[in-house]
């Protein structure tokens, strides 16, 4: 299927916009009216433009608060549609996007509003002009798409259609599955969106808060096919208003847009069976990395010596079919390391299990979700706020379908926090391991007195790891016990201890670790 965005979904100027949407590959964009008014380019340049970069000029938009007005109300609006009839035809474009009428002038009167929006494609077919009609979440009183389809329907023109918009059915909670009773002829235009779930108004949450494919909680796959079942055979176009996105690199997200789409036709992920290894350059602390990774017998550490500082390198991870899983990321166009930099490396399995509980990164949150989503398969579990004394920290498990793989994403938004990463290495007594470690001069970070005090009133039989640097979590699955060692470059390691089927990596610890590791920075060593 062709593959298109709207220009509101990157940053920048509009060429700028169109430069990074063709050079991530797509086929075609969405002209959004801001975009091309603020634009000191003719219609015709920006026609001219947009075809030596390859790009089809798909659908113009939005059109607002046409339909079902008083009578007094559609000439003047009508009008209005001819100027940006011309205007299209300058651009190259033959379909334009009318949202529902918000205005509170707008009648309640399905016929209508078919009656209206029949003239409107009439008008609009003189000009070789087709109408995708679109039910906005909030619309006044068109504002779920099987309404929309009734009066696309009745209006019975053969150039108006309708637009989907995942978000504003999703959103709603509606069933998608009515999708496929609508014929794919009629569907005109598809805008997919994923977003996060969030309890807040739906017009903030859709202006701000949209994301890729795979970023949210919707169910962008499902709701695709719904619309490939119908018959649809046009474009799948994101339109993504996202408040991070507005103020980010558009040749990277242009990048992401396009992964993100590649992931939804493709719907393949390979099948991880565990990490393999990890590999640290060794920056100047080779010895010291070499004694530590000793006592805390981590067999799947590789030291490479070098590097200006200790540092994660690369993660393998262990599937049946490593060709297989090179060959889906060479589909996916996507980079083989995650956006931190740390590569992966896909291998068979070795003998005997793994000793690697999970890797933990500090990289672009959203960026690296969609990474781990897409390449990996990997799949999201809540996202946190944690804080730090200087600031939050975002962060989330992702883990693949077996469990054995998990991957902790941490981004802070301090410019003084450091890019941290960490190895956690499986153990079956954490307290020995406690003891083990401050026997060698590497003892665990400390953690405060008040912490101790506040786990006894919280996990009653909780056991006493006063004094140990150990830390503590329960839930519903399990236990779980946990320690970090001293930050070496810029890597540390955490030794943890599993009891139960604990499936969580002790996110609720994340602000004390912060802290105690904000305090051991400032003190001298
Ligand atoms: O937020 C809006 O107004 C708006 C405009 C056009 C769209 O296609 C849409 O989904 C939302
Ligand atoms: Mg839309």
């Amino acid at each position: 299927m062709r593959k298109s965005i709207a220009t509101v979904s990157v940053s920048g100027t509009l060429p700028e916009k169109l430069t990074a949407i063709a050079a991530a590959g797509f086929d075609g964009f969405e002209l959004f009216e801001n975009d091309l008014v603020a634009c000191p380019l003719s219609p015709e340049d920006i026609r001219r433009m947009a075809a030596d970069l390859g790009l089809r000029v798909e659908l113009y938009q939005p059109f607002r608060d046409f339909e079902a007005v008083p009578a007094d109300r559609l000439a003047a609006n009508l009008r209005r549609a001819e100027h940006k009839f011309r205007l299209m035809n300058r651009l190259g474009a033959d379909l334009l996007l009318v949202c529902s009428n918000v205005s509170p002038q707008a009648i309640d009167d399905d016929a209508l509003a078919a009656e209206q929006l029949r003239v409107l494609a009439e008008r609009a077919a003189e000009h070789g002009i087709r109408i995708a009609y679109e039910a906005l979440a909030w619309g006044r009183h068109v504002d779920d798409y099987l309404r929309s389809w009734r009066i696309v329907r009745m209006a019975g023109h053969p150039a108006l259609g309708v637009c989907l918009d995942s978000f504003h059915i999703l959103s709603k909670g509606t069933d998608p599955g009515g999708i496929e009773a609508i014929p794919g002829e009629k569907i005109f235009f598809l805008q997919l969106a994923d977003a996060p779930r969030l309890t807040m108004d739906t017009l903030q949450w859709s202006r701000h808060y949209r994301c890729f494919p795979g970023q949210g909680d919707f169910d962008l796959a499902g709701f695709t096919q719904h619309v490939r079942n119908a018959g649809y055979r046009g474009p799948l176009s994101l339109e993504v208003f996202n408040d991070v996105f507005r103020r980010s690199d558009p040749v990277r997200t242009a990048a992401d847009a396009m992964l993100s789409l590649r992931f939804l036709e493709d719907g393949t992920a390979p099948e991880l069976t565990d990490f393999a290894y990890v590999e640290l350059a060794t920056g100047p602390d080779g010895d010291r990395l070499r004694r530590l990774v000793e006592v805390l017998g981590f067999d799947r550490a590789r030291l490479v010596e070098g590097g200006d500082a200790a540092e994660l390198r690369a993660v393998g991870i262990a599937t049946p079919d490593p060709l297989a899983a090179d060959a889906h990321v060479a589909a996916l166009s996507a980079p083989a390391h995650v956006p931190d930099g740390t590569r992966v490396v896909f291998c068979p399995a070795g003998p005997g299990d793994s000793t690697i509980d999970h890797v933990a990164l500090t990289a672009p949150f959203a960026e690296a979700s969609l990474w781990c989503r897409c390449v990996l398969g990997l799949r999201p579990h809540e996202s946190l706020e944690l804080p730090d004394p200087y600031g939050l920290v975002r962060s989330r498990a992702m883990t693949g379908a077996g469990g054995r793989v998990m991957v902790a994403l941490n981004m802070a938004d301090t410019p003084s926090s450091v890019p941290w990463q960490h190895v956690a290495v499986a153990c079956d007594d954490v307290v020995d391991m406690a003891r083990r470690l401050t026997a060698a001069g590497e003892p665990p970070l400390r953690i405060p007195g008040n912490y101790y005090d506040d786990l006894d009133a919280r996990f009653p039989g909780a056991p006493d790891l006063r004094g140990t640097g150990v830390l503590y979590d329960r839930a519903d699955d399990g236990e779980f016990l946990h320690l970090y060692t001293a930050t070496i470059g810029r890597v540390f390691f955490e030794v943890v201890q599993r009891i139960g089927g604990y499936s969580g990596y002790g996110a609720a610890n994340t602000p004390v670790r912060l802290a105690a590791q904000h305090g051991h920075k400032m003190r001298p060593e």
